[in-house]
């Protein structure tokens, strides 16, 4: 099938690439010209797990190809993509001026029958919007389908070759013959395509991400509560994950949820819920939670330093939002970062994949360690934010002969706490 994408990040390339793996013809755009130059000469501008080779390998068999021009696109597809930004806007709810953008010049562009398929998360309603947006300007047959997207940054390509789920949000007979045949190869172990109308479709990947966010941030303040009560969070966890109604997955605490997509959905849905006349009671409380959640281990450091953090010099491991991304929006070590700078500390930072990006959010304000032992250097303290494979298991002895003093403040629970301790460290972690 000839299919085009418009918007080209994590979800665009991702979606791009494993089309064209399926055998279809795909043509991915992008506004930024920077970007598709990368893409031509063979570069993957993002850092995603595998995906380098199936972009190589399809674009080997000329199954994927990359252009600046929205035109060519709408040209080239029966199926246009849309995976273009949603991001925040001022009052919480999602800004649409991407989508209805192109949505707009859709409209005026296309000269024969398309199938528009919104994979951006959109709030409810979105694809009535798009409809209007492309029929205000067309005199042509279209279909606007809604079809979320639950990957996840690290695993993208693995989430999207081999989905839990595929939900398709329409109401046309004939979009969806096309969106089933499309994604049949990627259903093949039996796991469901779920057809629904557009505004359930769009609702559910709302649904799924704050309830998520919600897991995540319960046991957010279980592990908080932990620590008030003496009791294990690790223990807790595995204590009531086993129960399979609860399950295991989602239950890690730590110094709150991050990324592109939990924390603005989560206020996007809250906003909607209040357009609507309906305050989510629940929704609000996770807002506050993981907004503390962040910068809790500001105060126990502080403590350790009589408060007074001027001059003490912090080494940071882990600032991408989550491991095996190089993504740092909404990353708790930011905030981390920001507050510790506020109060006059200095930081030494590394992350295996983040750090051309962190350089560009903080410059020189903070020193860009060359690798994780290198951050240790001199420093009064060691703060994890994120929990990469690498920083696991440490060369202690290393560690301590570059520290300055043997204190640790551990987000996201990476060690055990009795051996820290018998290895002579300071260990502060989350609910334990
Ligand atoms: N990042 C993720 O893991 C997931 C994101 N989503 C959703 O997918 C959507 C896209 O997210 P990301 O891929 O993370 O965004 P992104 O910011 O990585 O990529 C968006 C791309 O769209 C391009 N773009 C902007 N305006 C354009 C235009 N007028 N024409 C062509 N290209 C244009 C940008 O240059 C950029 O390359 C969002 O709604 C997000 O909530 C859904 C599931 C997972
Ligand atoms: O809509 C999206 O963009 C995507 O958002 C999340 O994916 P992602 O943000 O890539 O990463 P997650 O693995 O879900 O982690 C999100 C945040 O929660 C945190 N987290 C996750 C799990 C956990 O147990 N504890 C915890 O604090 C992570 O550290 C990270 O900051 C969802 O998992 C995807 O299904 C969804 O498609």
């Amino acid at each position: 099938m000839r299919i085009s994408v418009i918007g080209t990040g994590y979800v665009g390339l991702v979606t791009g690439t494993c089309l064209a793996e399926t055998g279809n013809d795909v043509l991915c755009v992008d506004i930024d010209e920077h970007k598709v130059n990368q893409m031509k000469s063979g570069i993957v501008p993002i850092y995603e797990p595998h995906l380098d080779v199936l972009f190589e390998r399809n674009i080997k068999a000329s199954r994927l190809k990359f252009s600046t021009s929205l035109e060519k696109g709408l040209e080239h597809g029966d199926i246009i993509f849309l995976a273009l930004p949603t991001p925040e806007d001022e009052d919480g709810s999602a800004d649409l001026k991407y989508i209805l953008g192109v949505a707009d010049n859709i409209g005026k562009l296309i000269t024969e029958y398309k199938v528009i398929v919104d994979k951006s998360t959109v709030p409810v309603g979105t694809s009535d919007k798009v409809k209007a947006a492309i029929a205000k300007n067309a005199n042509i047959e279209f279909d606007v389908v809604s079809n979320p997207e639950f990957l996840r940054e690290g695993f993208a390509v693995d989430d999207f070759l081999k989905p839990e789920r595929i939900v398709i949000g329409a109401s046309s007979e004939k979009a969806i013959k096309l969106m089933e045949k499309l994604y049949k190869p990627f259903v093949r172990s039996g796991n469901p395509i779920i057809v629904m109308d557009e505004r359930s479709a769009e609702l559910t990947k709302y649904a799924a991400n704050s309830f998520l966010a919600t897991k995540i941030t319960f046991m957010n303040e279980i592990a908080n509560f932990c620590e008030k009560v003496g009791a294990d969070v690790d223990k807790v966890r595995v204590g009531m994950g086993t129960d399979s109604r609860i399950g295991k997955r989602f239950l890690f605490p730590g110094i709150g949820y991050g990324g592109s997509c939990f924390p603005k959905d989560v206020k996007a849905l809250f906003k909607s819920g209040m357009d609507n006349d309906y305050e989510f009671g629940i929704l609000k409380s996770v807002i506050e939670v993981n907004d503390s959640q962040k910068t809790i281990l500001i105060p126990k450091i502080e403590a350790h330093f009589n408060n007074s953090l001027k001059g003490k010099t912090f080494g940071v491991w882990g600032l991408a939002f989550k491991p095996e991304t190089d993504d740092i929006r909404e990353a708790p070590s930011l905030y981390m970062i920001e507050e510790l700078l506020s109060k006059g500390a200095k930081i030494k930072a590394f992350d295996p994949e983040a750090m051309p990006n962190v350089k560009n959010k903080f410059g020189d304000n903070i020193y860009l360690a060359s690798d994780m032992y290198d951050a240790t250097k001199d420093v009064d303290a060691l703060i994890i934010c994120t929990e990469w494979s690498i920083f696991r298991t440490p060369d202690i002895s290393k560690l301590k002969s570059n520290m300055k003093a043997f204190n640790v403040f551990d987000g996201r629970n990476l060690y055990d706490v009795s051996d820290m301790k018998n290895e002579g460290f300071n260990y502060i972690s989350i609910g334990r």
